[in-house]
């Protein structure tokens, strides 16, 4: 894992690192300001991820935060200008600016859905607002004991619009829990946060949490990519899709994707009890 040594270029707000074959470890990273959500972050991320998506080395992810909490949301000093005044020469326009703006900031973490490599995010300390939009795009939701989470979007006068009113629900199987959330921006503690299925594991600190987070990259990134990415496509699909047409799309996606080396390389494997990080597959 990288330690917090600064943002790396070409970012200002994302420190990128590799730290085992096939697994990228995104960190965001701006500490002094308890990773705020600055205008940077918020294309850097499409960035980062369009290119995770792209590069065929990488075949899992773990997102954290750098210093002393996971992110404190938006950057409630830098949030003035493109929402707050918007241009346009009437309503109409201004109306349509905003709506073209509000497409981008969403983009920020849809991008981390279409991603078809699978995201761990593993969250210490706070995770706020935007933090919490990020998180519910994520495939593996990981946290510290001291974790708390806060759709903050309420207190300061807007409907959260990039992610977690359409995604938490999709999560935590309590309707009147999410709604409770959203509608009162109370905190929500680890223990309560594994309990309604927010996060699947609670780890004691920091430490313990990234070196379970790495390993559990380290389980995905030895299987088929074939195998993994296409189980994180549909299992999205599903989500957003009835029982019939999802599997009329997985019988589509499968009668090419059936057709792979690893598919033989993999049962072999486990004819063999063989462990799968022995097994070499190509890169996809
Ligand atoms: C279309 C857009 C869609 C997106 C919507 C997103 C909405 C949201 O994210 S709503 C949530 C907004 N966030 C907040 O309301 C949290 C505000 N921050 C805090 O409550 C506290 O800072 C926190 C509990 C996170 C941490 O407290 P701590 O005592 O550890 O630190 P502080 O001394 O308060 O802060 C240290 C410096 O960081 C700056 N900072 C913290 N949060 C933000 C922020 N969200 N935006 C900008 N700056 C932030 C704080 O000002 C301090 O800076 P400095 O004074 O220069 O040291």
């Amino acid at each position: 894992m990288s330690t917090s040594e600064g943002p790396t270029a070409p970012f200002t707000t994302l420190s990128v690192s590799h730290p085992q074959d096939s697994i990228t470890h995104v960190e965001i990273c701006r500490p002094e300001k308890r990773n705020a959500m600055n205008k940077a972050f918020w294309h850097e991320m499409i960035d980062c991820f369009n290119q995770i998506a792209e590069n065929s080395e990488c075949r899992a992810v773990v997102f954290s935060g750098a210093g002393k909490l996971f992110t404190s949301g938006i950057d409630l000093m830098g949030m003035a200008s493109d929402i707050l005044q918007p241009e346009g020469d009437d309503t109409a326009r201004i109306s349509w600016n905003l709506r073209r703006i509000i497409s981008k900031y969403q983009e920020t973490f849809s991008v981390i859905e279409k991603c078809p490599k699978p995201v761990i995010v593993a969250v210490h300390g706070a995770c706020i607002g935007g933090g919490v939009d990020l998180i519910t795009a994520c495939d593996i939701r990981l946290c510290t004991q001291d974790a708390w989470f806060q759709v903050k979007e309420v207190d300061i006068g807007l409907a959260a619009d990039v992610g977690t009113l359409q995604r938490l629900p999709r999560v935590i199987g309590s309707r009147s829990l999410v709604n409770e959330l959203a509608l009162t921006a109370r905190k929500m503690y680890a223990d309560e946060a594994k309990s309604c299925g927010l996060v699947s594991r609670v780890f004691p600190d920091k430490e313990t949490m990234m070196v379970g987070a790495l390993e559990m990259a380290g389980e995905i990134a030895s299987r088929s990519p074939v195998a993994v990415q296409g189980t994180k496509v549909n299992l999205i699909y599903s989500r957003d899709h009835s029982v019939p047409d999802a599997l009329n799309y997985i019988n589509t996606w499968n009668m090419s994707m059936l057709q792979t080396q690893d598919l033989m390389k993999s049962a072999q494997a486990a004819m063999e009890k063989k462990n799968l990080k022995e097994i070499a597959f190509s890169k996809l």
